[in-house]
């Protein structure tokens, strides 16, 4: 499916030997919303089986920690469609488990603040051959959408906020 990797010949190609082009898909998935759906749909259309890596909370710094622990967005990613597997990641080496996994494409999100080139120079150092890939935005048929957990975060907060416990 993917350029430049190695497959089979049509003589001994069996239905056993074919290879499967693994998608890496990465982020935090806190509060889930239609935009992540979108990203893994886009993601697992760039390969055969998509793996998703979730962020560990400690390793958000750049923005608001996650709400939802690890292992509960964890959970809740591996039974959305698109997905084959969803793992947290490695707490301290990003590229650990795609050593680990050796896929054929890593798909960075829309507004993923990685560098493309940035992660094609480090893929290359460590001698792994996968191609770097940006996915697209989602861009609903309606308007108002919430289409980023941050975003829900503070509709939350300004409409719920000050009211105390629901009854
Ligand atoms: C190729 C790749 C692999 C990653 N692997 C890990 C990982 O193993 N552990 C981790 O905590 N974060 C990992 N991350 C980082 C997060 O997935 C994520 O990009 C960031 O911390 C959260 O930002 P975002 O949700 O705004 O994208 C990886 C990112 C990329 C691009
Ligand atoms: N509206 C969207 N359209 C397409 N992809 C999206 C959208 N929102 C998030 N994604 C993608 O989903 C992945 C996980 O994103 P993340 O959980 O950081 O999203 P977020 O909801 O925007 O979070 P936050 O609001 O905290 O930044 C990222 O690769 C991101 O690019």
């Amino acid at each position: 499916m993917t350029e430049g990797r190695e497959s089979s010949s049509d003589d001994d190609r069996t239905p056993s030997a074919e290879s499967t082009d693994i998608v890496v898909a990465q982020g935090t998935f806190d509060i889930l919303h239609p935009g992540h759906l979108h990203y893994l749909r886009d993601a697992k259309a760039m390969g055969d089986r998509l793996v998703v890596i979730l962020a560990r909370s400690e390793n958000v710094t750049h923005k608001a920690s996650p709400v939802v622990p690890g292992p509960q967005r964890r959970e809740m990613v591996a039974g959305l469609d698109p997905v084959d597997e969803a793992r947290l990641g490695h707490p301290e080496d990003i590229f650990a488990p795609i050593e680990d996994l050796d896929p054929a494409v890593i798909a960075l999100g829309y507004d993923q603040h990685h560098d493309a080139d940035g992660i094609r120079a480090a893929l290359a150092e460590r001698g792994i051959d996968c191609e770097v890939r940006r996915a697209s935005a989602y861009e609903p048929d309606y308007d108002g959408g919430l289409l980023s957990s941050g975003q829900i975060v503070d509709r939350i907060l300004a409409e719920r906020g000050d009211s105390g416990p629901r009854q």
